[in-house]
């Protein structure tokens, strides 16, 4: 594992974005896996100004997302699709026909999951997965459970994550019950792994991930077995670290 702490949002942006680019730089045919959240913000922002100044161009790539809603319109301001539309999609020129997010209205729900699955496994592997971290270590939508799943499945959100992400909806009672989302499996599967964590209240979940006992109840703990990790933490998230 490869930790790195900054003391600034824009150092870390920076360095994020910069190892991301630098991928599509040398394989402009790169995979990349793609998170939403508040976190990858800023770092997408950095991609967007590496892209307008013409140092990198996201023609060749494909991107998978790790997660959508259930149930919310592809254009509800909320959903990852509108997400990734205003902070990426629509000002790079990756294609839209690759920048592949699961369909959260498809009508049956477990054959959107083999579909996504099958679309990664024709893009062989994700040469980048980009992760984010929930405060009860989930990642992606894997919440902490007694067994885990390897492929894209659906899943009951836990009520401290419809509450975590209540801030971005009107109220609690809009917030998805429901999402799909990758499972462990493809994370795990991904050539090289980005987490990327801020604040304060992420400082001892983000410990106990990367040193605690490797479990399902804390899915972040299981990218303690993966050979290729990178972790980018501000000094907040850091703290227990150093
Ligand atoms: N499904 C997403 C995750 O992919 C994200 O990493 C996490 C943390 O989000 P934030 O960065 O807003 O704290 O929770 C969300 O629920």
């Amino acid at each position: 594992m490869n930790l790195l702490t900054f003391d600034s949002h824009d150092k870390l942006h920076e360095s994020g974005a910069g190892i991301i680019t630098g991928l599509v730089q040398t394989n402009p045919r790169a995979v990349l896996g793609l998170a939403t959240g508040g976190t990858p913000v800023g770092l997408y922002e950095e991609i967007v100004k590496s892209y307008r100044r013409g140092v990198v161009s996201f023609r060749e790539a494909t991107t998978f997302n790790l997660d959508e809603y259930v149930g919310l319109p592809e254009d509800h301001p909320e959903s990852y699709r509108s997400y990734m539309n205003a902070h990426l999609f629509h000002h790079i020129d990756l294609p839209r026909g690759r920048a592949h997010i699961p369909d959260g209205n498809a009508a049956d729900p477990a054959a959107e999951c083999l579909r996504y699955d099958e679309l990664i496994a024709e893009a062989k592997q994700i040469d980048l997965q980009l992760l984010g971290l929930g405060h009860n270590g989930h990642i992606g939508f894997n919440e902490p459970d007694h067994a885990l799943n390897s492929g894209t499945h659906i899943v009951k959100l836990r009520e401290e994550t419809r509450r975590a992400n209540a801030r971005f909806f009107d109220s609690m009672d809009q917030v998805p019950t429901h999402a799909l989302t990758m499972g462990v499996g493809t994370i795990l599967k991904a050539k090289m792994i980005l987490l990327v964590v801020k604040g304060a209240d992420k400082a001892e979940i983000v410990h106990r991930a990367l040193t605690g006992p490797i479990t399902t109840d804390c899915p972040a703990s299981l990218l303690q077995t993966h050979p290729h990790l990178v972790v980018l933490l501000d000094s907040e998230a850091g703290r227990l670290f150093q």
